[in-house]
């Protein structure tokens, strides 16, 4: 079957990856914006960070990241879609995976990295935001960052998520912090790596009951 068998190239070609932060955003941000030297300085700083850098292999601020990679020297990733248009891979990327399906395409966004960055941007950046939030907010992932780059940008959205959703009871106060919003890129780097240590340290704390568990059951 075709999904299946994207699903296990996916995991294949990924299961190697280093650590790993996905940035998201515009597929239309220009190469001579803010945002798009915002993208490359935050491609840089998450590589020398160790962590590679995935994207959605396209333009804009995809592109940006991935740039800021490989200048770095860092590992830049591309998981592209296929698209009704005629689309390549920006020239950016040094691994690249096709997806057809969207849904496949998303699970390795989340499978192989530990934090999501994003960039100011459309629809399919909010899908990608979105999904991400429902994802920690449900504890289906743990320990997972959710870093907003452009505080004018996004400001309106949290305005509205604070007022509205919070304000109808639609999500808890407390949910307005998964989200972490900032305009420097060094603080977004920080906050991807000191969720990384905090999850490291429960991952230590949860071996030591393991093996507490285990000496007193012998
Ligand atoms: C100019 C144009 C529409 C190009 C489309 N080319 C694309 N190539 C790869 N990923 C994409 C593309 N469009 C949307 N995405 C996905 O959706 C997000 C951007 O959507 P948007 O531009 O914010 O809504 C990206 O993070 C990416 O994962």
């Amino acid at each position: 079957m075709r999904i299946q068998s994207e699903f296990v190239e996916g995991f294949g070609q990924l299961a190697e990856l280093p650590e790993a932060v996905t940035v998201f955003g515009s597929a239309r941000t220009p190469e001579d914006s803010l945002e798009y030297k915002m993208g490359v300085e935050l491609g840089q700083k998450l590589s020398r960070a160790g962590y590679a850098v995935i994207t959605g292999g396209g333009p804009g601020c995809m592109e940006a990241a991935n740039k800021g990679a490989r200048e770095a020297g860092g590992v830049s990733v591309g998981l592209g879609i296929e698209l009704p248009f005629e689309q390549s891979m920006n020239e950016y990327v040094d691994l690249g995976i096709e997806f057809r399906y969207f849904f496949v395409r998303k699970t390795m966004f989340v499978k192989y990295s530990c934090g999501f960055v994003t960039l100011p941007g459309g629809f399919g950046t909010m899908d990608e935001l979105f999904e991400a939030l429902t994802l920690v907010q449900t504890r289906k992932v743990t320990s997972f960052p959710v870093v907003l780059m452009g505080t004018e940008f996004w400001g309106g959205l949290l305005d509205w998520i604070r007022s509205t959703l919070v304000g109808t009871g639609k999500i808890s106060p407390a949910d307005v912090d998964l989200i972490h919003v900032t305009d420097d890129v060094d603080e977004a780097v920080r906050i991807i790596s000191e969720a990384d240590q905090n999850r490291g340290a429960r991952l230590k704390e949860e071996q030591r009951a393991v093996r507490n568990t285990i000496g007193d059951a012998q």
